[in-house]
């Protein structure tokens, strides 16, 4: 679904390359852990995936085209969804009100869908008062809750989330890695995150080692892929 190719990248010409020569695929139906030391590059990483930024040298290419040819606005509006630590939700809106308006701006069938909304709510734990609620009144792990089902309203294939269980405590935690695995395994999108916490790499089905600027492929127990 998603493949780099010889993906490098470096800040400036004056500092050293963060990573080089990648070659990685990532396909549906499964999820995938960045992990690494702080600094090793992640969240850059992950935001040349979500074509927030573009490569200093190879490419990325979406279902087999280069995303400078989708375009990274186009890709970023059709193609992907990003789950952000701080959430990235509007304060003054319930979260109803959140889901609808991110969908507003997509071409999916659900725009303005208000009963298919708090639906989806109801089915990851906030229920119809909690979803009428201004977003400030939820706690943290209800909020990183709406921010995964607005990710799950958008039609997008590809889910990018940036340390979803940063600051959840660990019940929220296992409930927010279970809702990334069912949306992978039950809904056969391609979920890809950014974390620095053990236990949530190791419930993913592919667990990527960014150390030193390469990469390592961990798949499944104890089988270690060095590309
Ligand atoms: N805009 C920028 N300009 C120059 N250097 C940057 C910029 N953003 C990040 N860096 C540097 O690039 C390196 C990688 O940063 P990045 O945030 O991708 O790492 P990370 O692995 O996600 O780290 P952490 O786990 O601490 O979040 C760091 O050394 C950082 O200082």
């Amino acid at each position: 679904m998603l493949k780099t190719t010889n993906l490098t990248y470096q800040y400036s010409k004056q500092e050293r390359k963060l990573f080089s020569d990648i070659n990685l695929e990532f396909n549906s139906g499964k999820v995938y852990a960045i992990i690494g030391r702080s600094g090793a590059g992640k969240t850059t990483f992950l935001s040349l995936l979500a074509g927030l930024d573009s490569p200093t040298a190879g490419k990325i290419e979406y279902q087999g085209k280069d995303l400078k040819k989708i375009g990274l606005s186009n890709y970023r509006r059709n193609d992907t969804s990003m789950v952000f630590q701080a959430y990235n939700l509007f304060d003054y809106m319930t979260a109803v009100e959140n889901i609808l308006t991110a969908l507003d701006l997509t071409s999916s069938s659900h725009r303005g869908n208000r009963a298919f909304v708090l639906e989806l709510l109801k089915k990851i734990g906030i229920d119809e008062q909690l979803a009428n609620k201004k977003i400030g009144l939820l706690s943290g792990g209800q909020q990183q809750r709406v921010a995964i089902a607005r990710a799950m309203a958008c039609d997008a294939k590809l889910i990018l989330a940036d340390e979803p269980t940063g600051n959840l405590d660990e019940q929220n935690t296992q409930e927010v890695v279970k809702l990334l695995l069912e949306l992978a395994h039950k809904e056969q999108r391609c979920v890809i995150i950014v974390t620095h916490e053990n236990d949530v790499a190791e419930r993913c089905d592919v667990q990527i080692e960014l150390r030193k600027g390469k990469l390592n492929v961990i798949e499944g127990p104890n089988m270690v892929l060095k590309i």
